[in-house]
């Protein structure tokens, strides 16, 4: 069942959804695969199907991704291919804006989930006071200082926040000359299990808003839901973005992604997010990550993990169980 006009800032209901192939942010491969993987599980069909039109834009096409990757003197420090993710990261941001410029929802499919600080700054460009909910078993928010990884999908958080920028790469230099950063009051954190221990120290220093697994435990997941959306929207009306790492739903569900962690959300905990998003009408973008069929320890695994994605997406657009 399909609700009309349900979404205040898409009055048209028209999907943009944004390719992301990219798997520069960490280290495994397959998470490349996700885009066409979910294409051809049906993501179109299905956007249809909730009532929306939509365009494709494939922003990372044309690229020799393959031979950045093999580049062995992409390093900085700790931080493993810096160009390449500024370079991926750069293009998803370049096509985001475009999509907000036209008014349309951008459905952002990783790929790794570095491309996040794209999404949350084309957002943040458009939207000064809008805010973001980031479903995620991480963080993501360490700096090239506290990554411990060097792994750049942990720390998409902190680009997009403008944190530690001295002792950023100079690829990165673009961000800086945006002259806009998202502000730590404008995001919340739902599902998190696995937070480093600079990042712990971030969230704390910063205050930022974050509901680990233990509070979805403690409060459930709609009081959790509700607390998120006033922390970041305190007027009621400003659109929402979420970042959504499949790896915050339980691997029981999610197995095929790349750093897996136990004791996530159930599918439904994960689901009724989005259910709930929608029926609020402020939704206003959404990016579907770590997604890689590769890692998938069988057939079955790997499908039950493209369906969860897909299933965010039809519950992002407005598909309810009644
Ligand atoms: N998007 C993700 N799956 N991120 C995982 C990050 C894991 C770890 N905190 C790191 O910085 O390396």
């Amino acid at each position: 069942m399909t609700a009309e006009s349900e979404y205040a800032f898409f009055p048209e209901k028209k999907v943009t959804v944004i390719k992301a192939p990219f798997n520069g942010g960490q280290g495994k491969l397959g998470v490349e695969q996700a885009p066409e993987k979910l294409i051809e599980n049906g993501l179109l069909d299905d956007i249809k199907e909730q009532g929306w039109r939509y365009e494709i834009e494939d922003p990372l096409m044309g690229d020799d991704w393959r031979a950045m990757r093999a580049d062995a003197s992409d390093v900085y420090g700790n931080c493993k291919r810096p160009h390449m993710v500024s370079e991926g990261a750069k293009k998803v941001y370049e096509a985001s804006v475009r999509a907000r410029e036209n008014n349309t929802f951008p459905l952002t499919v990783g790929g790794d989930h570095a491309i996040g600080m794209a999404t949350l700054l084309a957002f943040v460009k458009k939207y000064p006071d809008g805010g973001i909910i980031w479903v995620d078993a991480h963080a993501d928010i360490n700096t090239p200082t506290t990554t411990e990884s060097g792994n750049l999908h942990g720390c998409p958080v902190a680009f997009a926040m403008g944190l530690d920028q001295e002792h950023w790469p100079a690829d990165f230099d673009w961000i800086k000359q945006l002259g806009h950063f998202i502000n730590p009051k404008q995001i919340a954190y739902i599902g998190l299990r696995d937070v480093d221990k600079g990042e712990r120290k971030i969230l704390r220093d910063l205050g930022i808003t974050a509901f680990s697994m233990y509070h979805v435990d403690k409060y459930g997941i709609n009081t959790v839901v509700q607390k998120a959306i006033k922390a970041i929207n305190p007027s009621g009306k400003a659109p929402i973005h979420v970042s959504y790492d499949v790896d915050g739903i339980d691997p029981q569900y999610v197995a095929a992604t790349g750093t897996p962690v136990r004791g996530g959300l159930s599918l439904r905990e994960g689901l009724f997010i989005m259910e709930e998003l929608a029926a609020s009408h402020l939704l206003a973008g959404l990016d579907i990550v770590e997604v890689n069929p590769a890692l998938g320890p069988t057939k079955t695994h790997t499908l039950d993990t493209v369906n969860t994605g897909l299933s965010i997406s039809r519950c992002a657009l407005g598909d309810t169980i009644l």
